[in-house]
């Protein structure tokens, strides 16, 4: 058995192998129902800490997590380096330690990448299910990375989209990733997001890439790229007026600049939705605010490690 001794170490080409982007999108939103539920979940998530670095304008995130109904434990090491865009280093860089609950022993290290990456397109998968009209045609998305990618490929599973629209600031970026899904590149965000039910903004941004009088009634946003409290990807007029949802009521408290600038108030963790006690409004324009949560990153490694132990006939 791997132990403190001999953790198994687990590249970016491994993990990737043992992670379905169908499975994850039902492992994350189980953890988000449970996110919702820690008392009878028996999850263990404090607010993750940044460090930041400002000499080079990044942060270091620690995020640890621990679900008794799983029994996994692990923490995520994430550094957000905003300058290494354009260079061959990512963005993102991220490492997943594993441990065994009952003895503390390290059982793996693994990259957290390509977790970070799928797993953050699947908690927004799991909350458009809800969210979203199920006849949804028009995806648009502000952005063009990673997350962008991540969010095509899992919300392609879900609709049957006519048309996936790309505006992002650097337009040969828009246009390299559009011709890998045969989406259509816009000129600007409003033209990308003109009659779109389902929107997802996935930039680096500091200040508001969307604006609510730009939004169709009804649509669904998903924001994900604003994650500390000075930044924000949405107006104050589309806050005001959708129903807002969070990932985790006590994160967006403290690191959601869309929610602290823009005042704006919380309806429901999407987890509430998830398990019935809060509703879906899927006719309204809704908005799920994503800040990336500890436990969904605990689950995937969980399923990863399990499913590459399986496979191997270890114990
Ligand atoms: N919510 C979560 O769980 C979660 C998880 C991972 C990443 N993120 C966030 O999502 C965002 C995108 O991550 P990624 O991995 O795709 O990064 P990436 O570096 O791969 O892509 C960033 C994209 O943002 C665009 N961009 C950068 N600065 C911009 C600006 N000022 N205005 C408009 N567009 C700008 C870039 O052109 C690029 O298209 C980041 O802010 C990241 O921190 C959130
Ligand atoms: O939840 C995450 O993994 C990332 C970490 C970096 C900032 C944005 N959210």
């Amino acid at each position: 058995m791997a132990g403190i001794r001999n953790p198994l170490t687990m590249s970016a080409e491994t993990v990737s192998k043992y992670l379905d982007m169908r499975e994850l999108i039902d492992v994350v939103e189980r953890s988000l129902g449970d996110l919702s539920d820690k008392e009878s979940s028996g999850i263990e998530q404090p607010v993750r800490t940044f460090v930041p670095v400002k000499k080079y304008q990044s942060l270091l995130g620690v995020m640890p997590g621990y679900s008794a109904k799983d029994d996994a434990l692990a923490t995520k090491l994430v550094s957000v380096c905003p300058q290494n865009a354009g260079t061959d280093i990512p963005t993102h860089l991220a490492t997943i330690l594993l441990f065994e609950p009952s003895n503390g022993c390290l059982k793996a290290i693994m990259d957290g990448e390509v977790i970070t990456t799928m797993r953050t397109a699947a908690a927004s998968a799991a909350a458009t299910k809800y969210l979203a009209r199920d006849d949804s045609k028009i995806l648009a998305i502000i952005g063009a990375g990673h997350q962008a990618r991540s969010h095509i490929q899992a919300l392609s599973l879900l609709y049957d989209f006519t048309e996936v629209r790309i505006w992002s600031r650097t337009k040969a970026t828009a246009t390299a990733l559009a011709h890998e899904f045969g989406a259509r590149v816009c000129e600007s965000a409003e033209e990308a997001v003109k009659d779109a039910d389902i929107i997802c903004t996935v930039t680096f941004s500091a200040t508001p890439v969307l604006q609510g009088e730009w939004v169709k009634a009804g649509a669904h946003v998903n924001a994900v790229g604003a994650c500390i409290a000075s930044s924000r990807e949405l107006s104050e007029s589309l806050t005001r007026d959708a129903i807002v949802y969070v990932d985790s009521r006590e994160g967006a408290l403290k690191e959601s600049g869309d929610i602290i600038i823009n005042k704006a108030e919380i309806y429901a963790e999407v987890g509430e939705v998830i398990l019935g006690r809060k509703e879906a409004f899927k006719h309204k324009t809704t908005v799920f605010i994503s800040l990336g949560v500890a436990i969904e990153d605990v689950v995937s490694a969980k399923l990863v490690y399990d499913k590459y132990v399986a496979s191997q006939g270890m114990q």
